[in-house]
């Protein structure tokens, strides 16, 4: 049997899917160890990836090829829209961070480069551009977030964090994702190889970003 596209893909951006998955804001995170600092700086930033998020995912909802696609779509959006979201507001609640820091704070580089990617996705109009990116940002958190031990830390700022990434609803979601990429990528081998990569580069230099403001 051939390999997976998307197995493939996961392959060519070794090491450093490696490095996202195994790094020191993972580790910590499911030991329940992180800093409020760093929790805060992280969340603060993924906030706004959130959003730059929401509008790749309506890219797909506009570029996918079937009815069917759409509606997962969709039903995935819902639920950023509103489970994760408030996520985000009661994190900020419990962490001290109020509307006013967070609006004072400038993106880091990451943070830039994530919202330009999916941008330039979203503008290629290629559904399986669209795909790359999407498979990054959702399979890579599956890989770390299934990876915790249990029991989960007592603080739901982290615990939360990590079931809102491993959870039926979200790994019914990765593999629709990965089959998607495997049934229309190979066509557009190399956009989206570059697409891929260059996220996943993105992914690791996020979680390091967050030592460096946060410490
Ligand atoms: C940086 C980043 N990558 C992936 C996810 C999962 O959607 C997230 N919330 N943040």
């Amino acid at each position: 049997m051939t390999e997976r596209f998307t197995e493939t893909l996961k392959n060519a951006s070794e090491p450093t899917w490696s490095a996202a998955v195994g790094h020191r804001f993972v580790r910590e995170l499911h030991e329940g160890s992180v800093s409020d600092r760093v929790m805060a700086a992280y969340l603060v930033q993924d906030h706004r990836f959130l959003d730059s998020f929401l509008t790749l995912l309506g890219a797909a909802i506009a570029t996918a090829d079937t009815f069917e696609a759409r509606l997962r779509f969709g039903r995935f959006a819902g639920m950023v829209s509103g489970e994760e979201n408030t996520y985000f507001l009661r994190a900020f609640d419990a962490l001290g961070v109020t509307e006013e820091a967070r609006a004072a704070i400038s993106d880091t580089k990451p943070t830039e480069g994530f919202k330009a990617i999916m941008r330039q996705a979203a503008e290629t109009r290629s559904y399986p551009a669209v795909l790359a990116v999407l498979n990054v940002v959702e399979w890579l958190y599956l890989d770390w977030a299934a990876r915790a031990p249990q029991p989960l830390p007592g603080n739901f700022v982290h615990a939360e964090w990590i079931t809102l990434h491993d959870n039926p609803f979200f790994r019914d979601f990765v593999a629709f994702l990965r089959e998607e990429l495997d049934r229309v990528g190979p066509s557009e081998e190399k956009t989206c190889t570059d697409f891929f990569l260059r996220t996943v580069t993105l992914e690791r230099d996020f979680f390091d970003s967050a030592f460096e403001i946060g410490e």
